[in-house]
């Protein structure tokens, strides 16, 4: 079956640094594969090449076997490709549902209704504080909205937003308590809607309760990509996490 997401010796160096230096990887339909390895080893540049905010010096992008590596990025979107950022991305003078109708309307979306939108609200159980300042938000509620955002791009085309979701570091500056409810709703977008995710995440409970597959990048290369319980037990990672030479 063709991979959702294909990348095809994908290169990207600035001045010199081979920051994304040869990657290739095919992510399967409705998978969740977490991208993870040590503060600088690439992970978010890589999610960049993906989402088309930076150009690669070399390789490709595919998303079902098309080429897209010239795509902008809201052309990107409007194939399925959703995002969040490592930090908060939200407008504190804006309410929960205005979040949701912006993000429709800016993917090329005309009429979003108010049902539309209270029903993306209830997807992320956010719909209690649809007439909110996303101001008053917790972290954990900012980012199940950042979520909702990612549900809206398609409104009204009888789909509901990315089939492919990059989340990076989803549960940054997130309280303990919340982060059950947050890998609870990251694991049914996954499982029971069966969206394929992209998940960069720093805490390793999370990764190994939601992870189908690791890859595992240091230095802009990518060491391994296999089960959960392989990644773990490979001597090459645990020397990366140790902070060795390669
Ligand atoms: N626009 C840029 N220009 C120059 N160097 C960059 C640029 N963007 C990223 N880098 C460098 O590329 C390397 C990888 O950065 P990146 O943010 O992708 O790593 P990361 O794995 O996401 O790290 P973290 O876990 O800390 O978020 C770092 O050394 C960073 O300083």
């Amino acid at each position: 079956m063709t991979p959702v997401l294909q990348l095809d010796a994908l290169c990207w160096s600035v001045g010199g640094a081979h920051i994304i230096d040869g990657v290739s990887l095919a992510v399967r339909e409705g998978e969740l594969l977490a991208v993870i390895g040590p503060n600088g080893a690439g992970k978010t540049s890589l999610f960049n090449l993906v989402t088309g905010l930076t150009r690669p010096t070399g390789g490709a992008v595919l998303l079902d076997g098309h080429d897209i590596t010239a795509l902008p990025p809201h052309r990107r979107v409007r194939r399925g490709i959703g995002r969040t950022f490592q930090s908060s991305s939200v407008f504190p003078t804006m309410t929960v549902a205005e979040h949701v109708d912006l993000a429709a309307r800016s993917a090329g979306v005309r009429r979003v209704g108010a049902a539309d939108v209270t029903g993306v609200l209830e997807r992320v159980r956010l719909a209690r504080r649809a007439g909110d300042l996303a101001a008053g938000l917790s972290h954990g509620d900012k980012r199940k909205l950042e979520l909702a955002m990612l549900l809206a791009p398609t409104l009204g085309a009888g789909t509901a937003g990315a089939r492919l979701m990059l989340l990076d570091e989803p549960m940054a500056g997130v309280a303990s308590e919340e982060t059950g409810e947050l890998t609870d709703l990251i694991r049914s977008l996954h499982r029971d809607e069966g969206r394929t995710v992209l998940l960069v995440e720093h805490h390793m409970d999370v990764v190994l309760g939601l992870a189908d597959r690791v890859a595992v990048m240091h230095h802009g290369r990518l060491l391994a990509a296999a089960s959960p319980a392989e990644v773990m037990a490979d001597a090459t990672v645990q020397q990366a996490y140790l902070g060795d030479e390669l």
